[in-house]
């Protein structure tokens, strides 16, 4: 990927600026910057404990910062400022939707009803709140059968339309995983933004995870942010990846750069300060310059 491509530079959906967040006397993540860019996968990597999740907390509104920015540019033209929005608005208005490192579904309700669930809040407003909704007057009934449809959407893109009417808790883990990425889904969201999507998948469903975020990035053309470990999904998927140790930025850029940088390789090896400068002239050895490892 050329410098000119860069859509994270030249086209943003979300863009976060000297993001801290403090527990007390610990720093969480450290004056963090980095964008997501409009239409790509992007991977936010590192060591447990780097950070990840309180930054996926603080942009989906669960924390607020303690300092920083995070401006969200739906589709539609608008602008957000997501850290002075609660959580359920970043998800109705700036169009964030979320996963969680820990499976949330109703495991008792159908997959259908999860799917409807999720669409809970449009249909409320199109029902007035009122009795007219209950009688099927103005656009409730409309909205209603959309719905429905967008479930049946998602159900038949993951590949489990057969299983409609059974409940979300008889799948197996891997088609339960694929379940959340369609509820958040229904949201209509424009930066999707996953936690951990890959953990616990065998590699088959790893590789069907694989398929089903490239087709929600270019059918559906929804940004995606994910936290992942497993290396075989972050490097077979991404187009931007930023990796953090200890809540500091340590590296951003392709799948290429980051992977051969001698920082990350470091970060992710637990090696001292001083065996960097080793590894970054083994490297060079490997790659026979500086520039060949771009
Ligand atoms: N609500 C909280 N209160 C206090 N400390 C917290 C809180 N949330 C996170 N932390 C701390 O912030 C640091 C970063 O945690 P975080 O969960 O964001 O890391 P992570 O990179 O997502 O880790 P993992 O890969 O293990 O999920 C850790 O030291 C964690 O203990």
């Amino acid at each position: 990927m050329t410098t000119s491509l860069r859509k994270w530079d030249s086209d943003p959906v979300l863009t976060v600026e000297h993001l801290t967040m403090r527990f007390g006397g610990l720093v969480a993540v450290n004056d963090l910057s980095f964008s997501v860019g409009r239409g790509d996968i992007t991977a936010l990597i590192g060591p447990n404990g780097a950070g990840k999740t309180t930054v996926f907390n603080c942009i989906t509104g669960f924390y607020k910062p303690t300092t920083g920015m995070m401006s969200m540019r739906p589709r539609d033209g608008s602008v957000h400022l997501l850290e002075r929005l609660p959580d359920f608005i970043v998800a109705r208005k700036a169009k964030v939707a979320r996963t969680f490192q820990n499976i949330r579904l109703f495991s008792g309700m159908t997959l259908l009803e999860n799917l409807l669930v999720a669409q809970h809040n449009p249909l409320m407003i199109a029902s007035g709140m009122t009795i007219l909704g209950v009688l099927g007057i103005g656009g409730y009934k409309a909205k209603e059968r959309e719905a429905i449809e967008r479930a049946r959407y998602w159900l038949d893109k993951i590949g489990l339309s057969g299983r409609a009417d059974d409940p979300a808790g008889d799948l197996p883990y891997g088609a339960q995983r694929r379940l959340e990425i369609a509820r958040a889904m229904c949201t209509g969201p424009d930066l999707l933004c996953l936690d951990e999507p890959a953990a616990g998948l065998n590699p088959r469903e790893s590789a069907e995870l694989n398929s089903l975020l490239l087709s929600i990035r270019e059918q559906d053309g929804t940004s995606i942010l994910l936290i992942e470990h497993d290396m075989s999904v972050v490097m077979g998927i991404s187009d931007h990846v930023v990796v953090l140790e200890y809540g500091t930025k340590i590296a951003d850029g392709t799948p290429t750069e980051t992977r051969n940088d001698p920082r990350v390789i470091a970060a992710y090896l637990g090696v001292d300060d001083e065996e960097v400068e080793e590894i970054e002239h083994e490297l060079d050895e490997v790659t026979g310059s500086e520039g060949g490892r771009a």
